[in-house]
């Protein structure tokens, strides 16, 4: 069928790329590896349709974003083992991610169709005042592999829904679910050149797609090391960056907490996808006095996990990381901070492979460990303890990223001194799982440009033109 999409065409050009099972190493499926040629020839597709699908109206650009969504339901249950085997995820995450990235075609369809411009005070008598919103060109939608279909899902749902068209390309790592999604996009009735996906060598591909003079905006999702490189690529053309980057989430949790809610929060902002989410938790800030009880709470719920393939039955609590390099990067970090004298208050887990982080909850860890300043995007934490707000709050704040935050109380004059002084994008309250399409998510400092979600996200792929009209 082809998994390669330019001009409204599948193929599988140059060689053939496998992609594995992180949870056994066997074999789920294979892509089309091209490179700068497919990438150029996809760019001047998208160019070649972007007239024509910024002028389609807005209603008819809705009924195929809608049609799309109902596809990628009706399949979820087909293209969520696929997602769940090329990235080790457990499969009702994979089957969810599906639904997930519907939500964002739904609410984008819906969006794509309300008022857009504004008609400004007249203060002169000759003329009036109009600003419309137009498509912004040709968009780039780059994406990591940790939740491959609801991140593309976020970018192409607005930029289709502002009349832009689209090169896109996803992780190697996790390229086929993301395909199948685009598939449903394209059977959804887009006219060819609308959206178009090549696999190949990443800075071959992109640099391909950001030399190309009708590409306006870049929208990636990824590594804030990765993310400073695109937007100095970027800044060549003067193409506008939306970045997504790097997380490194507190999770505070107050002395007023409803403890059993916090570590139930804690386990899903810790755990899901393995711990590989950009919006995991990362830390735990703990208040002294509930410290020890908040621990040994922690401690039961995830010695108590059972670990294995995601598309066993029944499920197991815990998959594979995506890799081997992503396991000895979260185990240097656990180990560097039990040398520097951290205590592991987690038992020791039997380890199904080689792709098998151990969960590991940890105490007493240095502040200038790793475990304690980086992203770990793995299945550790470690438990820090404050006693004042104010030592929360700049403990949280302690790092160059701010994309989520979490805190538990239920002091409702504290939810508003800490949320307003949280230097993050997202933040969770009483609640650890913010993401939702109608809700502008992303990050500030090193975690990110931009907004994705809710109409801020749709306008990110618009131009605002002013329109003087003499009257
Ligand atoms: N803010 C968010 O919404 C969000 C979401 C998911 C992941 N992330 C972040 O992404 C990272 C994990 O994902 P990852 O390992 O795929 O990130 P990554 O930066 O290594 O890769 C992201 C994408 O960029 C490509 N890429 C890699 N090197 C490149 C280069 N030199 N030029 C062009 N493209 C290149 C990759 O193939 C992939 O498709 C973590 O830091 C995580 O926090 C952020
Ligand atoms: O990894 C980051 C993702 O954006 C997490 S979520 O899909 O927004 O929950």
């Amino acid at each position: 069928m082809g998994t390669t999409l330019i001009n409204g065409q599948w193929s599988d050009p140059g060689g053939h790329r496998d992609v594995r099972n992180p949870a056994d190493g066997s074999v789920v499926g294979w892509v089309g590896y091209g490179g700068r040629a497919e990438a150029t020839a996809a760019a001047d597709a998208a160019a070649a349709a972007f007239p024509a699908w910024a002028d389609t109206p807005a209603r008819a650009r809705a009924d195929i974003l809608s049609r799309a969504a109902d596809l990628i339901r009706d399949r979820a249950e087909q293209i969520g083992p696929l997602l769940a085997k090329e990235a080790g995820k457990r499969l009702p995450e994979g089957i969810g991610e599906l639904k997930f990235s519907a939500e964002y075609f739904q609410w984008f369809a819906e969006e794509a169709r309300r008022p857009a411009g504004s008609v400004h005070p007249n203060e002169a008598g000759d003329r009036r005042h109009l600003s419309i919103r137009r498509p912004a060109g040709v968009v780039a939608s780059l994406t990591p592999w940790n939740f491959p279909c609801s991140i593309q899902a976020r970018k192409l749902a607005p930029a289709l829904a502002a009349g832009c068209t689209v090169v896109a390309r996803v992780s190697d790592k996790a390229p086929l679910a993301a395909t199948e999604m685009i598939r449903c996009l394209q059977d959804a009735g887009l006219p060819p050149g609308v959206l178009n996906l090549v696999h190949g060598p990443a800075a071959e591909v992109t640099d391909a797609y950001l030399a190309h003079p009708a590409v306006r905006v870049v929208s990636f999702t990824g590594s804030t090391e990765v993310g400073r490189s695109i937007m100095a690529k970027a800044s060549e053309r003067v193409v506008r960056p939306l970045l997504e980057l790097g997380g490194n989430a507190p999770f505070i949790v107050f002395e007023d907490a409803d403890l059993d809610a916090a570590v139930e929060g804690a386990m899903l902002a810790k755990f899901r996808n393995t711990g590989q989410s950009c919006i995991g938790a990362n830390r735990f800030l703990v208040h002294a006095d509930v410290q020890q009880e908040f621990a040994g709470k922690l401690a039961a719920a995830v010695n108590a996990m059972s670990l294995g393939d995601g598309t066993a039955d029944p499920v197991p609590d815990l998959g594979p990381c995506i890799d081997e390099a992503r396991v000895r990067a979260v185990r240097s970090l656990v180990d560097e901070a039990l040398a520097a004298g951290a205590k592991k208050i987690t038992k020791d887990f039997a380890l199904p492979g080689a792709a098998f982080a151990e969960p590991a909850i940890l105490v007493d860890v240095p502040a200038h460990a790793g475990l304690a300043r980086e992203e770990v995007f793995g299945p550790a934490a470690g438990i820090f303890s404050f006693r004042t707000e104010a030592e929360a709050l700049a403990l949280a704040n302690s790092t160059e990223m701010g994309l989520a935050a979490y805190f538990y109380t239920r002091d409702q004059s504290r939810v508003w001194r800490i949320a307003e002084h949280l230097d993050n994008g997202i933040v969770g309250i009483n609640n650890a799982l913010p993401s939702v399409a109608f809700a502008p998510m992303g990050g500030t400092k090193q975690s990110g440009l931009g907004r994705e979600g809710a109409a801020a996200g749709l306008e990110e792929f618009e131009e605002v033109r002013y329109l003087a009209l003499g009257v």
